[in-house]
């Protein structure tokens, strides 16, 4: 007879994984019984949108940082965001506007990446459809890309009561991510309840040149739509609340072009790249 021990059966092992699910499933009937007691407590029904995206970057960042194992981020990250969807869908049912104008593929991709298939998903051919929507809504969201426009839509979120900007996606940024597209969640919002660790603003300008856009894009993320007969443009530009919104109103002032409006559409957490393995950080 040989010491060699008994290898571990096929059988041992799938009864150790059968252990496992039964232990992530119980875990999440569980954490369904948490959401049904959040729900008496949290205070959804002034917009009647349990979606609070401060609290999702933070869970999504820290998910990130303590991830290792041979299981992909990627699956990781997507498991959780449609965990933590589906929680907020239950908690208060609501729909996603996407406005496919700017890539059909890549907008589903982050809808369903980030919302999941149970939350339903309402097609809109132009970003103003979308927040329109969403602003006859209860507690419904607009997804917008937040680097492409055809129109400045973000005109219509000035107004104090109007929906507003109140997240970025990806929470967590990095290279080959599955649904890299940035997209801008709108939704209407609870006043005082914006995140404002980056503003977003909405400026309009006038004596507009290819210069006065150059100047902004080192200082701050910059949406811009040009009417080059008029000399005028709307600006959607975002900028950390500290140093933010007089420095680029300076720095297009500077390039020859003057503000004559400006306000306040949203907010969203302070975008996170995970660091390329090898590389400084982000
Ligand atoms: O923390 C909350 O406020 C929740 O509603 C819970 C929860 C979650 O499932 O973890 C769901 C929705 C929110 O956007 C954030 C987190």
């Amino acid at each position: 007879m040989s010491d060699t021990p008994n290898p571990v059966s096929l059988q041992d092992l799938r009864r150790e994984i059968d252990a496992i699910d039964e232990q992530v499933h119980t875990l999440l009937m569980r954490r369904g019984d948490i959401i049904d007691r959040l729900i008496r407590v949290k205070q959804t029904q002034e917009v009647g949108s349990a979606f609070r995206p401060a609290r999702e970057a933070d869970m999504m960042r820290r998910l990130v940082s303590r991830h290792h194992g041979i299981l992909p981020l990627d699956t990781v990250e997507s498991i959780w965001r449609v965990i933590i969807s589906t929680f907020t869908y239950v908690q208060a049912p609501f729909s996603v506007h996407a406005d496919l104008s700017s890539g059909e593929n890549t907008m589903r991709d982050s809808a369903r990446f980030h919302f999941g298939f149970t939350v339903p998903f309402v097609a809109h051919f132009n970003a103003g459809a979308a927040v329109e929507a969403v602003a006859q809504s209860r507690g419904d969201l607009a997804l917008v890309s937040a680097t492409a426009s055809q129109t400045p839509w973000w005109s219509a979120l000035e107004q104090p009561g109007a929906p507003k900007i109140i997240a970025r996606l990806p929470f967590v940024e990095r290279a080959d991510h599955p649904a890299a597209m940035p997209v801008f969640v709108i939704s209407r919002v609870a006043t005082g309840a914006l995140v404002t660790e980056v503003e977003t603003w909405s400026l309009h300008i006038s004596g507009w040149s290819p210069v006065a856009a150059r100047a902004l894009s080192p200082i701050s993320d910059v949406l811009a739509v040009a009417d080059a007969s008029s000399g005028t443009a709307a600006f959607l530009v975002s900028a950390a609340p500290s140093d933010g919104i007089e420095k680029i109103i300076s720095a297009l002032t500077d390039a020859g072009a003057s503000v004559r409006a400006s306000a306040l559409v949203g907010g969203h957490a302070t975008r996170y790249r995970v660091p390329t393995p090898g590389t400084a950080g982000p």
